[in-house]
């Protein structure tokens, strides 16, 4: 790419910045080719006071999403899904709008409800309500059509969990194969991603990685420890669990054409802008990010309890960048990691 050279500079200094804002830890890992940029703050675990790495696992959240879609976009590729059919012909039970496709789904122009919303209204005792249940998708979907669809199918795009849990189940519906033997038969073995993995209903992970530290809405109470959870309120949505490495090499394999057939991934990049600004824009279970430099990157972004994830890579796979806070449900440590984007990609020159 004719990029330049990331800001290490910068994205250290933003992980400080994220630090006094109420992170334990940040860890962001740059990749180009063979060389790499690891800058890694603070703590990995805050009662063992052990320092952050790059090389540490952590939950991903939606990141999580495109490996879904990476899968469902595989069966459609081999004529055994397709995107503007009824979602329902692939379900077991249906959704309650017949004109809901598979297209909407990846692209949340659904309009199904997410029920996160409600689950986690309070955040740490709606997390601990959870964190050791183990749900069926039916379940979880059922709590989503409860309430009435944000939007008529294809009408806007409502960002939604429910979505990516009806393709987990439409994909395991349709194939009969659980979605953890797609990830690792048809993304994490290809491409030999020896951090990734998808335990669930396990809760504990596995390795060198980070803990997970959830802030509560009393701002002033001490952040609670989140780290080993189901994830099964989430699933399909949001249970993988990877690194810095992995995911700069999933994201510079997808978009360099190496997991989808030109077609395929020209479905899933066609933009569609979501904010007004058109800075931000979503494909099908992919989201792009125009920086201050004018380059558009491609990925996906992870809010799970204890987790803050950016993603991203250049179109055409040359450059990825995966930034981690081990922290959550502070929105401006966020929006300070987000930060990372414009250092990594646009280099000192980022506005
Ligand atoms: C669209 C998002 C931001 S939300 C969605 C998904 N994460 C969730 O749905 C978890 C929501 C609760 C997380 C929790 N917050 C609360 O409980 C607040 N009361 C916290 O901060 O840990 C994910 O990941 N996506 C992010 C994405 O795609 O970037």
């Amino acid at each position: 790419t004719s990029l330049p050279a990331p800001d290490i500079a910068a994205v250290s200094a933003v992980h400080k910045t994220a630090l006094t804002q109420g992170a334990p830890g940040a860890l962001t890992r740059i990749d180009e080719g063979r060389t790499s940029h690891h800058v890694a703050t603070g703590e990995a675990d805050t009662a063992a006071h052990t320092q952050m790495d790059t090389g540490r696992r952590f939950r991903v959240g939606s990141v999580s999403k495109t490996f879904t879609a990476v899968v469902l976009l595989q069966l459609v590729a081999e004529g055994r899904v397709d995107l503007d059919a009824p979602a329902n012909r692939y379900l077991p039970e249906p959704l309650p709008d017949d004109r809901i496709t598979v297209r909407h789904l990846l692209s949340h122009r659904s309009g199904l409800y997410d029920y996160t919303n409600d689950m986690f209204y309070n955040t740490v005792p709606g997390f601990e309500a959870v964190r050791n249940k183990v749900f069926g998708y039916q379940e979880l979907i059922d709590l989503s059509t409860a309430r009435p669809l944000n939007n008529a199918p294809g009408a806007a795009y409502s960002y939604s969990n429910t979505n990516f849990v009806a393709l987990g189940l439409l994909i395991e519906h349709v194939t009969g194969t659980p979605v953890a033997t797609h990830y690792q038969e048809r993304i994490v073995a290809p491409l030999r991603l020896r951090n990734t993995s998808y335990v669930h209903p396990r809760t504990s992970l596995s390795g060198s990685y980070a803990r997970g530290y959830l802030r509560q809405d009393d701002t002033t109470l001490p952040l609670v420890d989140s780290t080993e959870q189901t994830v099964s309120w989430a699933q399909s949505a949001g249970a993988v669990i990877s690194n810095g490495k992995d995911l700069n090499r999933f994201f510079s394999a997808l978009l360099s054409g190496k997991l989808l057939p030109a077609e395929q991934l020209e479905d899933m990049t066609t933009m569609v802008p979501v904010t007004a600004d058109g800075k931000q824009s979503y494909g099908l279970g992919l989201r792009g990010r125009k920086l201050s430099c004018g380059t558009t990157v491609y990925g996906h972004t992870g809010t799970v309890q204890g987790y803050y994830t950016y993603a991203f890579t250049t179109g055409d796979g040359a450059r990825s960048m995966t930034s981690l806070a081990n922290t959550s449900n502070n929105g401006t440590v966020n929006a300070t990691l987000g930060a990372t984007l414009d250092a990594s990609f646009c280099g000192s020159g980022a506005a």
